[in-house]
């Protein structure tokens, strides 16, 4: 029995500028998506029934919720109608990422069971149907189907691969509260601060803002102390809320710089992923 292992890796907006409100209810972004070494893992194969088991240190987060109202089982629907695929799969979720907190965790279970499914039927990851139907999963789910540091317009789907960051040391640090997406473009405050800008990914992610920090701080205020921790960290390039937050992260030199803000984070008895960008 053939079985797929997807690393679901974890999702980081280096610069997020909100344009406008429109007129579905969706935001227009300009953003720099990133891509980590480690997340969560999906695992899939055949099976007399459609299945899903959740294991990991966040699986007890997500094991009240419908399964099948879980991203990943939605992406496997919607890989099964679109592909004409009738197997039922047992799928099972390594969840090493916290809930609800703006590293794309849900997009990128869902983008890693197209991509294994793909893998297990034969269709290309690079199908243009598969990005069609990561579309209607999530805003996001299309960057976590690339997988590759790219910018992003629209609603987020609109994507412009850029050149890899070679494997620069990062961390996330999460203070154990998880953020409504949807609430905290909710409380964005309308102002238009302006385009990010084009180019080197480091560069403009320098230049860029988040501006969903502000609301997400208003809702989560536990982001303010993650952030001046981070900030003072020695070593630090670049600090910053990821998406909707409440994550962090910051970009280091060097592995030892990250490792010491690592220890201070877990200190603070917040979570803490030492990885690398892609
Ligand atoms: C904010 C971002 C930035 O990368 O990431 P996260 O913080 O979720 O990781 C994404 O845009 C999240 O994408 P995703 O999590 O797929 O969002 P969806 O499920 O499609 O939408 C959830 C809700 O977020 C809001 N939303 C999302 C994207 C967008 N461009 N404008 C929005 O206003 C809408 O209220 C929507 O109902
Ligand atoms: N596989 C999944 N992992 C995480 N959240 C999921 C998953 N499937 C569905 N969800 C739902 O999606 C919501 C958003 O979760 P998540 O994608 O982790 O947020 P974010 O996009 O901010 O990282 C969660 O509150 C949860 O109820």
């Amino acid at each position: 029995m053939t079985v797929i292992v997807e690393t679901a890796p974890a999702k980081i907006n280096l610069a997020l500028h909100v344009r406008r409100r429109r007129d579905d209810g969706y935001h227009e972004l300009e953003t720099l998506f990133a891509f980590c070494r480690d997340g969560d893992v999906v695992t899939v194969e055949r099976a007399d029934k459609p299945s899903l088991t959740l294991t990991g240190p966040f699986a007890s987060v997500l094991a009240g919720e419908s399964q099948d109202d879980n991203l990943v089982m939605r992406a496997a629907r919607g890989f099964g109608a679109r592909f004409g695929v009738s197997a039922a799969h047992a799928i099972t979720l390594d969840k090493h990422l916290p809930v609800a907190s703006g590293i794309g965790g849900g997009s990128a279970d869902a983008a890693a069971t197209l991509r294994a499914l793909a893998r297990l039927h034969g269709v290309a990851t690079d199908d243009p149907a598969l990005f069609r139907l990561a579309a209607e999963l999530g805003a996001d789910v299309p960057a976590c189907l690339l997988g590759r540091t790219a910018r992003g317009e629209g609603k987020g789907d609109a994507l412009q691969p850029l050149e890899p960051l070679g494997e620069k040391p990062v961390l996330l640090v999460n203070p154990g509260v998880g953020v409504s997406t949807a609430a905290v473009f909710g409380r964005w405050d309308g102002v238009d601060w302006g385009a990010l800008e084009q180019g080197d990914a480091m560069a403009v992610a320098a230049a860029g803002r988040n501006d969903l920090e502000p609301p997400a701080r208003a809702i989560a205020p536990q982001i303010d102390a993650v952030l001046a921790l981070l900030a003072q960290a020695p070593g630090v390039e670049l600090a910053r809320m990821s998406g909707s937050g409440a994550t962090c992260f910051a970009i280091f030199g060097d592995t030892g710089t990250r490792d010491a803000a690592a220890q201070a984070a877990r200190e603070q008895g917040w979570w803490a992923l030492p990885t690398f960008l892609r």
